[in-house]
């Protein structure tokens, strides 16, 4: 068959039911033949009768120079991957699915065909073809905004099954508000052990064990929340809650009472019985501000209030209610221009201010790529029960030279995308290449190798006050000639050529927060 019979030319429409339908039958097909991306026909043994113009195009891709290589052949002979036997198996239609082969990745439909009437194509209501459409060619790009919403929500609800589980081995699962509002990373989820991530990982171990705000500064999805959790984690007030607010995901009006809660009936629409703000509930814990950048100048002023009391005052309580929550404030903004600008408070930023760490972007620890992709992949892998991909050298050197403005949630993304796009269980740099250009990711040097990322993490390090630096290679110095000499004191002094009395100095100096 090279093509369908068409529709009749009716100058009039036939006024019995059965013919409408058949027309109805016809003009859907035309309209799907001429709607789709492609439409072909199989028999019932599975060989392909019949394909339209549109599919026509897809021949050179799947490896075919003339269409009489393609028809008349067993449909998995000539489309990798199809699923046609299974419809014409079954009998049952696959209304929506992703077609992943060598022409690319195409949404398609397949629709089994059945003999109407006992007749000569066999009997009625039996299989004796099926329909394949291309619904969409390119859906990474037509249905891009769909894929990502999917991608998204998958990942809500991973999330929320793995918290689930963990809650359902802890304990304190019977308190289930409790268990939404223990940390969920120590440090040991903090992947890197490039320069820049040891440094801040050390910062972030010394605050824990302070007492004071810590404030988290770094660009977008560079890992401040995470830190957080891990600060929390370890430190004294681990057991107690951690609670976070994302002061730019609440709107403005209803920050204050989101931070300090109300009394029963403070404003119209209000709880009956009033509710606990987030100060409240992390009390005995730690209370992480996130976006703290972005945060009203009016309610700034009562922040700043309840830090330096220790005190709330709940909206319409009139009442003063006394808190001890450790603050861990994150931002990715430059918090001392928005203080130059009026828009953040002088005072509270130097409140916040008191133990800062950088947190540093992802294109300064490039050496790290390699164990993130890794420890990403197999988070990834565990979420959808399939086993991780392989990442060939070329990609990860070609992940190592991208500017990663997003950090690395914008590296998992990139993750997610080339496994769910790829057929095969490896992933090379040809496949990469072609979900960075698409993710418009803007690439900054390529090095040839991994080692080159090592090389270029440690000039970054170079590129740090001197002051900084000093104190590092001080400590790390210090540490070595301990160690090497069991821990004495009047050996490691001799061996620095320091006094005694300097070197408890120094050793005291190191052991107060960054
Ligand atoms: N060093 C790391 N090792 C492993 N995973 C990391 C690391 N840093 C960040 N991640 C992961 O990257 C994602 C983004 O991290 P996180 O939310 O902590 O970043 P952020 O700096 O708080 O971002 P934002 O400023 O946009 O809120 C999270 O899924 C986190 O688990």
């Amino acid at each position: 068959m090279s093509a369908v019979p068409p529709v009749a030319a009716s100058p009039a429409l036939p006024l019995d039911a059965e013919g409408i339908l058949a027309l109805a039958a016809r003009s859907m097909f035309h309209l799907f033949s001429s709607i789709s991306q492609g439409m072909f026909l199989v028999d019932r043994s599975g060989r392909i009768v019949w394909v339209n113009e549109g599919y026509r195009r897809f021949l050179p891709a799947l490896g075919f120079s003339s269409i009489d290589q393609f028809m008349g052949h067993m449909v998995e002979d000539v489309i990798p991957n199809t699923q046609m036997r299974r419809v014409l198996e079954t009998g049952e239609p696959i209304l929506v699915d992703l077609l992943n082969n060598k022409a690319g990745t195409f949404v398609v439909s397949r629709i089994p065909l059945r003999a109407e009437s006992d007749g000569r194509e066999g009997q009625a209501g039996e299989v004796i073809g099926a329909i394949g459409i291309v619904l969409f060619d390119q859906p990474e790009t037509t249905l891009q905004p769909l894929i990502s919403k999917f991608a998204l929500l998958q990942r809500d609800l991973d999330d929320a099954r793995r918290e689930l589980a963990s809650q359902r081995n802890n304990p304190l699962y019977q308190h289930a508000a409790d268990g939404q509002r223990r940390s969920k990373y120590t440090f040991a989820s903090f992947i890197g052990s490039s320069p820049a991530a040891v440094e801040v990982k050390r910062h972030a171990r010394r605050a824990a064990q302070s007492a004071s705000p810590v404030l988290l500064l770094g660009e977008t999805g560079t890992g401040k929340e995470l830190l957080a959790h891990a600060i929390h984690a370890s430190s004294a007030r681990a057991k107690g809650h951690f609670v976070s607010v994302n002061i730019a995901a609440v709107p403005d009006t209803l920050l204050e009472a989101e931070f300090f809660g109300f009394a029963p009936g403070a404003f119209t629409g209000a709880d009956r019985r009033g509710r606990e703000g987030k100060f409240k509930l992390a009390d005995g814990g730690s209370l992480f501000l996130d976006e703290i950048g972005d945060m009203p100048l009016g309610l700034q002023a009562k922040l700043l209030r309840a830090l330096q009391e220790g005190e709330i005052e709940p909206l319409g309580s009139n009442k003063l209610v006394p808190f001890d929550a450790r603050v861990i404030a994150a931002t990715s903004r430059d918090l001392p221009e928005l203080v130059r600008r009026g828009l953040f408070r002088e005072d509270l930023y130097y409140r916040l201010n008191v133990l800062p760490l950088r947190v540093p972007p992802l294109r300064e620890r490039r050496s790290d790529i390699p164990a993130l992709v890794e420890a990403l992949g197999e988070d990834m892998a565990l979420r959808s029960g399939e086993a991780p991909s392989e990442i060939t050298p070329d990609a990860l050197a070609l992940l190592a030279g991208q500017h990663w403005r997003g950090n690395i949630r914008e590296l998992r993304n990139v993750l997610e995308q080339v496994t769910m796009r790829s057929d095969s269980q490896r992933i090379d740099a040809a496949q990469l290449e072609r979900i960075l250009r698409e993710a418009g990711l803007e690439q900054i040097e390529l090095p040839a190798t991994l080692q080159s990322a090592h090389d270029a993490d440690e000039q970054a390090m170079l590129l740090r006050p001197l002051a900084q630096q000093v104190a590092e290679l001080e400590r790390k110095a210090i540490a070595a000639a301990l160690a090497s000499t069991g821990g004495n004191k009047l050996a490691t002094s001799r061996l620095l050529g320091i006094s005694r009395a300097t070197l408890y100095e120094r050793m005291t100096s190191q052991e107060r927060p960054a």
